[in-house]
């Protein structure tokens, strides 16, 4: 009997980190499709954004220093020379003593250094009224505030979100230069899977739920998926498909068969398939312990356990960072964890790190997190669960009202 020499998760992420390189070809996109992908060069601006001062507010234009004194009870006046048109120059110059109308976005005429509101200023009859003092810059954003031009706005790794994207629409970037979008290949295996369209189930047969989960993940992560379809347990079938399979993609995903049963051939079929082979077999984890981790020539490949539970929480802890690796993604992202309090005492061993599927709901203001308790192999424990607890190796149980983080997948 072959046991795995298992990791820890931390060890995990770390061999990942070490052994999963961005692929090398970029694509030029349209900004406005660029949405999730990977910027493969810096972008350093050529302009300032604003290009102008310009006012954020509708109110006049003055010089700070002629509105110091004003109060409600005390008002100052100044003469209105004149206001601002959107999208023009303006003609009009503010001198001391002097004030001119700027509508919110539009642009700081000469000689004035803020903005005074309308609700704190009456125009009569071309004498403008100050009943309160601005500081200068009040109300006005500056040339290059938002970027300045020479600045590296953008490194390369980013990933654009839709900030990013509007960032870049603000100095005219109208194409960029990113990682082209990742293919990732996909297979079934086992006697018993059949295809998810199957009617009338053989006694036996179970139908292929992983390909639809795993997919699903990966679509959501914005990487295309070929499906393989499904392969029996038969190495020199499952050999083949997989190698057709992993020639046309970036990233091989095989299900099923990563235990060590007599039939499970995903660990040899993997090392068939190129150097250096498995770096992970056996991950200090529940669910999903026979997780299978490998390099061949270049391209990870993916064993994730056959329990569609198991499955789908594998891919998501380390499936996801696979695929930013590879993705060329080097800003790391910042955990999305919620903390919620736990309803009951869940042990856990010291030196596994667990991952219970919780159903979250609100109580006087806070989070709780309701375990759902069942077997990897229930594809409905997820169905129920709002998101996963994550009970750390170093843990030995969480105790019933104790805050623990959750990955929330709702
Ligand atoms: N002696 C041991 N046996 C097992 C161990 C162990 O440590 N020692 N680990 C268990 C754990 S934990 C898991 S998880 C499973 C993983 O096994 P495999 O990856 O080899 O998966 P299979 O045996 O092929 O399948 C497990 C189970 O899941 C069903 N399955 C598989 N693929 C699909 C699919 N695409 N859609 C729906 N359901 C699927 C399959 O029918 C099995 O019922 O190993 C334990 N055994
Ligand atoms: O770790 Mo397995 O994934 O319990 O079912």
């Amino acid at each position: 009997m072959q046991f795995f020499k298992v990791k820890t998760v931390e060890e995990t992420f770390a061999l990942i980190e070490e052994n999963i390189p961005a692929i090398e070809q970029t694509v030029v996109r349209e900004l406005g499709e660029a949405l999730n992908d990977i910027l493969a060069v810096p972008v350093v601006a050529k302009e300032n954004v604003p290009s102008f001062d310009r006012s954020t507010v509708d109110g006049y234009a003055v010089r700070a220093k002629d509105t110091y004194g004003s109060s409600e009870s005390m008002p100052g006046f100044l003469t209105v020379a004149g206001e601002v048109k959107m999208g023009e120059v303006p003609d009009a110059v503010v001198r001391h003593g002097e004030a001119v109308y700027a509508p919110t976005g539009g642009m700081m005429p000469k000689g004035s250094d803020s903005v005074i509101m309308i609700e704190h200023c009456e125009d009569v009859e071309g004498l403008l009224n100050t009943y309160k003092q601005v500081a200068p810059g009040e109300n006005v954003i500056r040339a290059g505030e938002d970027i300045k031009a020479g600045e590296t706005l953008l490194a390369a790794g980013t990933r654009l979100r839709p900030q990013e994207l509007g960032a870049l629409a603000s100095l005219g970037i109208a194409e960029v230069p990113v990682f082209r979008k990742l293919k990732v290949g996909y297979l079934s295996s086992g006697d018993e899977i059949v295809p998810y369209q199957t009617k009338t189930l053989v006694e036996g047969q179970i139908r292929d739920i992983n390909y639809l989960t795993i997919a699903g993940l990966a679509n959501e992560w914005n990487v295309d998926v070929v499906y393989g379809g499904i392969v029996r347990d038969d190495f020199e079938e499952f050999r083949g498909r997989a190698r057709e399979l992993y020639d046309q993609v970036d990233c091989l995903v095989l299900s099923g068969g990563s235990s060590v049963g007599a039939k499970d051939y995903t660990t040899d079929v993997i090392q068939s398939l190129g150097d250096p082979g498995v770096f992970v077999h056996g991950i200090s984890i529940k669910p999903g312990k026979p997780t299978i981790l490998a390099m061949a020539n270049g391209k990870p490949v993916i064993g994730l356990p056959g329990h569609p539970a198991s499955a789908m929480i594998i891919f998501k802890l380390f499936g996801e960072r696979i695929l930013r690796k590879l993705k060329g993604e080097k800003i790391e992202r910042k955990p999305e964890r919620i903390f919620a309090k736990i309803t009951k005492n869940i042990p856990s061993s010291m030196g596994r790190a667990d991952y219970i599927r919780v159903r979250l709901f609100e109580k006087e203001a806070e989070w709780w997190a309701e375990p759902i308790i069942g077997k990897s192999g229930l594809i409905t424990t997820l169905v129920k669960s709002d998101g996963i607890v994550e009970i750390s190796s170093e843990k030995e149980g969480v105790s019933q009202g104790e805050y623990v983080p959750v990955i929330p997948s709702r």
